[in-house]
C-alpha cells in the first residue's frame, strides 16, 4: 500500500469532470475555515496541479470515471503521491468497494445523492481538523499497533503510541493536553485495559479525553466492563475499516462539540473574555486552593466611568466597540494564570493568584492607567475614558465574599470622584 505522508498543507484537490459537481464541491469546501480548493477535470489536469508541489495538498476528492482515466486510474496515482483520498462514485458494487478499500482510500461516497455532497464536505473539514487531534494508541502487539496507527495516519490524526499501560500513563503525564483520544487494547502485560481506563478516568473526564476500548470478537462481557470503567465506546476486533473510522470520527466530533459548547457557555460573546458563570466555578476553585495552600489571592473589580455618555454619543454599537477595545487592553496586561471576566455591562473583574495587597494595588493601578491612556475614535470623533477600581485581598470565607468586598471598595472609588483605585483593609477574619 502506498505511504501516506504527514499532512501539513491546506489545499484540497478535487478531480471531477462534471463541472456542476466540481463547482458545488469547490464552493462548499472553500467555505470551511483555512481551506483552499484546486479543481482538475481530468487525470492530466490533476498531474499538472501536482507539479506545483504535492505537499500543499492534504487531501484529494476523486471521481472514479474521468475522460482520460475511465477505470479509476487516478486513485492509485494520487495515493502514490502520498495524498489521502476520498472517492466519489456513482453506485458501487461490493467488489469495487473492496478494491478501493484495499488501495488505501479513506472513504467512498455516492455522488448521485445530493446529501452525500455535504457528507464529503463534512469529511474534508474533519480530516483537516484532525491534524490538531492527538490520538494515543495503546497496544502491546507491535503489529496491531502499527495497523491502527496506519489507519489513523490516513485520516490525518496526530499520533502517539504506547506498548503498555505504564507508558500510556507516562505519555498522558507529559503530553496530556495534546491527547484527545485514547485507543486501548484489553489484554496487555502489567496493566490490562480496564485498569488503565479506570486510572485515566481518575484524571480525565469523558468529555475531555475520549477512550475507545478494543476487545476481541466473542468477549462481549469485556466491552461492557470497559464501558463501565469509563470508555466512551468500544470496537470489537476484527473490524471493518469503515466502522472503525465512523466510530473514531464520531467520538472525536462529539468531544469537539462538547468543548465548543463549554467554550460558549464560559465566554462573553462580545469581548471573548470569560463570563461570570466561569468565574463562579474557576474563581471559587482558586479561592479554595489559596485557602488550603496559604497563598495570596486578589480580586480586582473595575467599572468604566460614565459609560452611559459613550452610548449616548456613539450609540449602542459604538459602545460595544469601546467595550471590546477595553477588554483587549485589560487582557494584554493580565497573566495567563489570571481569570479576566466581563463581570457585567461595563464592569470587568480580574482574579489573580499569588498576589499580595501591594502587588494587587499596583496591578489595579496599571490597568486604570492603561484605560485612561486610551483614546477611542468613532465616526472621526475621539473620546477618553476612565476606570474606577475596587481591590480585595482579604480571603474571607469564599470568593463571593471577596467579590462583595471588592464591590464595596469600587463603590468608594466612585464616591471619591472616580478614576481611582480603592483597596479594602487587608486583615482576614
Ligand atoms: N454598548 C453597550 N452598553 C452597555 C452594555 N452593557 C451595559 N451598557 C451600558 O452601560 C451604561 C451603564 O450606565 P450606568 O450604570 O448609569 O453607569 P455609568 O454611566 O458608567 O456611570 P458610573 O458607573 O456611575 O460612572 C448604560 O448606559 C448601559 O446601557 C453593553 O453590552 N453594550
Amino acid at each position: 500500500m502506498p505511504q501516506i505522508r504527514r499532512q501539513s498543507g491546506h489545499h484540497v484537490l478535487v478531480v471531477e469532470d462534471s463541472r456542476s459537481v466540481a463547482g458545488l464541491l469547490a464552493n462548499k469546501i472553500a467555505e470551511l475555515p483555512d481551506l483552499q480548493v484546486r479543481v482538475a477535470g481530468s487525470l492530466a489536469e490533476a498531474r499538472a496541479a501536482l507539479e506545483e508541489g504535492a505537499e500543499q495538498f492534504f487531501l484529494a476528492v476523486l471521481d472514479l470515471n474521468l475522460p482520460d482515466a475511465p477505470d479509476g486510474e487516478v486513485v492509485p496515482w494520487v495515493l502514490e503521491q502520498g495524498i489521502p483520498a476520498l472517492v466519489l462514485t456513482a453506485g458501487v458494487s461490493d467488489d469495487d468497494r473492496d478494491r478501493l478499500i484495499d488501495l488505501g482510500i479513506i472513504d467512498y461516497i455516492n455522488k448521485d445523492n445530493p446529501s452525500e455532497i455535504d457528507h464529503v464536505v463534512r469529511s474534508v473539514g474533519r480530516i483537516h481538523r484532525n491534524r490538531n487531534i492527538g490520538v494515543l494508541v495503546v497496544d502491546d502487539s507491535t503489529s496491531a499497533r502499527a495497523y491502527l496507527m496506519a489507519l489513523l495516519h490516513r485520516y490525518g490524526y496526530r499520533l502517539l503510541e504506547a506498548k503498555d499501560g505504564q507508558s500510556a500513563l507516562r505519555l498522558l503525564d507529559e503530553q496530556g493536553d495534546q491527547i484527545h483520544l485514547m485507543l486501548c487494547d484489553q489484554h496487555m502485560p502489567g496493566m490490562d485495559g480496564i485498569t488503565l481506563i479506570t486510572r485515566v478516568r481518575q484524571r480525565y473526564c469523558r468529555t475531555r479525553l475520549c477512550i475507545i476500548g478494543m476487545s476481541n470478537h466473542g468477549s462481549g462481557i469485556l466491552s461492557a466492563r470497559q464501558l463501565k470503567a469509563g470508555a466512551n465506546d468500544f470496537i470489537t476486533r476484527p473490524f471493518l475499516e469503515e466502522e472503525f473510522f465512523v466510530r473514531v470520527n464520531q467520538n472525536v466530533a462529539l468531544i469537539e462539540l462538547i468543548q465548543e459548547m463549554e467554550n460558549a457557555a464560559n465566554h462573553d460573546p462580545l469581548t471573548s473574555l470569560f463570563n461570570r458563570r466561569y468565574l463562579a466555578d474557576a474563581g471559587q476553585m482558586l479561592h479554595e486552593a489559596a485557602r488550603r495552600g496559604g497563598r495570596g489571592l486578589s480580586v480586582i473589580l473595575m467599572d468604566l466611568d460614565f459609560f452611559k455618555h459613550i452610548n449616548d454619543r456613539f450609540g449602542h454599537f459604538g459602545g460595544d466597540e469601546v467595550l471590546t477595545q477595553v477588554a483587549k487592553v485589560l487582557k494584554a496586561r493580565a497573566r495567563a494564570s489570571d481569570i479576566l471576566v466581563r463581570y457585567g455591562g461595563e464592569e470587568f473583574c480580574l482574579v489573580a493568584q499569588d498576589v499580595d495587597q501591594k502587588a494587587a494595588i499596583a496591578l489595579a493601578e496599571t490597568l486604570r492607567q492603561a484605560v485612561a491612556s486610551m483614546e477611542f475614535c468613532l465616526d472621526s470623533e475621539c473620546v477618553k475614558l476612565t476606570l474606577s477600581v475596587g481591590v480585595s485581598t482579604r480571603l474571607g470565607s469564599d470568593l463571593e465574599q471577596m467579590l462583595h468586598d471588592a464591590d464595596n471598595a469600587l463603590y468608594q472609588a466612585k464616591e471619591l470622584g472616580r478614576n481611582r483605585v480603592v483597596a479594602t483593609p487587608v486583615t482576614d477574619s
